[in-house]
């Protein structure tokens, strides 16, 4: 890996002896790691290599083709860097099991949104935002998959979102940064690195945090994290924090085990990972309280005399309700003939939300009505709530799965008419109308498997 003489020069004097056990790592590849979505997927007997500061990520022994695995488009795992798994500990350590509002500000496409909508509670709700429209469509399209239905999507910029005042009790900012814990992984972020662009990103970062700041509830957690070993992105953003904002920043349990660095020269406690010291990509991590009095719990609902959704017909109103487990903790509502679902306890938010700022999804889309016909959606095959005992489950074979996935016309000529739900090891990927002679491949056209490539066993 040939290293730019400025990116020695800033670095090396922040390493001291361990530089060349650095350099070494950076010549080594880079660990294959992943999440599993327990929600969805128990089987973990065949993974023996756990990420010790995070209970649901393993290391894999090779990197295998995720495009070809019908459970990786179930939403059964994530294909995650394992040094950001870490953010699991601040919300053990910080959160527990408190009700809180989530905003993860930077979150395409989608790693940690989907971690943290693993470990929050089900009154909890997570915004996930990302700024670039089509990024933010990936990261919907991953918070899909994974299926919880208390997530909601919006692609806006920061100053948008700073607008609200004192909505959430936890933000994440994973910061766009100058990538230098990516380099092993991509060799594009060596070529663009350079001093000015780390000037850059430090000072785009501190806008960032100043634009969102007001949003955060007094007593509320910011997470501040970033891919890149500098201290001008890192720990001078920090001080910076502290010092602009009053924020105190807050200690992690970390056991001295887990090799994990802390600050290169400030005393403020924050985490570096470093390759050489532990197994992932250079990660950088704080955490920040917002000083004040956390203060009772926000009421969302509007001024004006609260208006219940009300769906169109009774007999739809059965239909669907049964779709889902424990419906009656859901608010259900209709846009533009499709049907949705959203955790009643966090509605009003939820309209709020959409009332503010450029929404992209949320909660489980149900379906489509078409004529007397309704549609299941994709996104309700998803859904972690998804009452399968619903429909017509029919269990396939890899072959035939990917086939489905690929979006491909399938036949099932001895199963019953309408519509049946495909599993694959027991998790649902999508929903077919069986017509009998063929079946109507309701895969998402934008989402399927687009290589013309085919490995022997699909
Ligand atoms: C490090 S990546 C986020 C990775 C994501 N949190 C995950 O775990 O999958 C940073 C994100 O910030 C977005 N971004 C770029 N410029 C931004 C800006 N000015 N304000 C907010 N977000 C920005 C990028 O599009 C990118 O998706």
């Amino acid at each position: 890996m040939k290293l730019s003489e400025d990116f020695i020069k800033q670095t090396k004097p922040l390493l001291e002896e361990q530089w060349n056990d650095f350099v070494e790592a950076l010549e080594q590849p880079s660990p294959t790691s992943i999440r599993i979505n327990k929600g969805k997927y128990t089987k973990t007997e065949a993974y023996s290599e756990p990420v010790i500061w995070c209970q649901d990520g393993y290391y894999l022994a090779e990197r295998p083709s995720f495009t070809f695995d019908p459970l990786f488009h179930a939403g059964a795992y994530y294909v995650q860097e394992a040094s950001s798994m870490i953010i699991g500990q601040v919300f053990q350590q910080y959160v527990g099991n408190d009700t809180v509002k989530v905003l993860d500000l930077c979150a395409a496409p989608g790693g940690k949104s989907t971690h943290i909508a693993s470990l929050i509670t089900p009154d909890s709700v997570l915004v996930a935002n990302e700024v670039i429209r089509n990024r933010a469509n990936i990261l919907s399209e991953n918070i899909i998959k994974a299926g919880h239905p208390n997530v909601i999507v919006t692609n806006n910029d920061p100053a948008d979102i700073g607008k609200l005042t004192q909505v959430f009790d936890v933000i994440l900012i994973d910061a766009p940064c100058s990538g230098e814990g990516m380099f092993r992984k991509d060799t594009q972020a060596i070529e663009e690195w350079s001093l000015a662009n780390v000037q850059l990103c430090k000072e785009r970062q501190q806008r960032i945090v100043a634009d969102v700041w007001e949003t955060l509830c007094p007593g509320g957690i910011l997470i501040y994290s970033t891919c890149t070993y500098n201290t001008h992105e890192n720990e001078e953003n920090v001080q910076w924090m502290k010092d602009t904002f009053g924020a105190e920043v807050l200690p992690l349990d970390l056991p001295d085990e887990w090799n994990i660095h802390g600050a290169f020269n400030s005393g403020n406690s924050v985490y570096h990972f470093l390759p050489h010291l532990t197994r992932g990509e250079g990660f950088f991590l704080a955490v920040l309280r917002k000083t004040g009095d956390s203060e009772d719990e926000t009421d969302f609902a509007p001024k004006k005399s609260k208006k219940q959704p009300k769906s169109k017909s009774i007999s739809l109103d059965s239909v669907y309700k049964n779709w889902i487990k424990g419906n009656e903790k859901y608010s259900f509502f209709e846009r533009s003939g499709s049907w949705f679902a959203f955790p009643e306890r966090n509605f009003d938010f939820f309209e709020y939300i959409v009332s503010q700022l450029k929404l992209v999804s949320a909660g489980i889309r149900l379906g489509d009505v078409k004529g007397k016909d309704f549609i299941p959606d994709h996104s309700l095959a998803m859904s972690q709530t998804l009452n399968k005992d619903a429909f017509t489950l029919l269990e396939v074979d890899k072959k035939t799965a990917i086939a489905y996935l690929r979006k491909e016309a399938l036949i099932f000529p001895d199963s019953s008419k309408g519509y049946l739900l495909l599993t694959y090891s027991g998790i649902p990927i999508g929903f077919v109308k069986n017509i009998g002679n063929r079946a109507n491949n309701l895969y998402p056209n934008e989402w399927r498997i687009r290589t013309t490539y085919l490995p022997d066993d699909c």
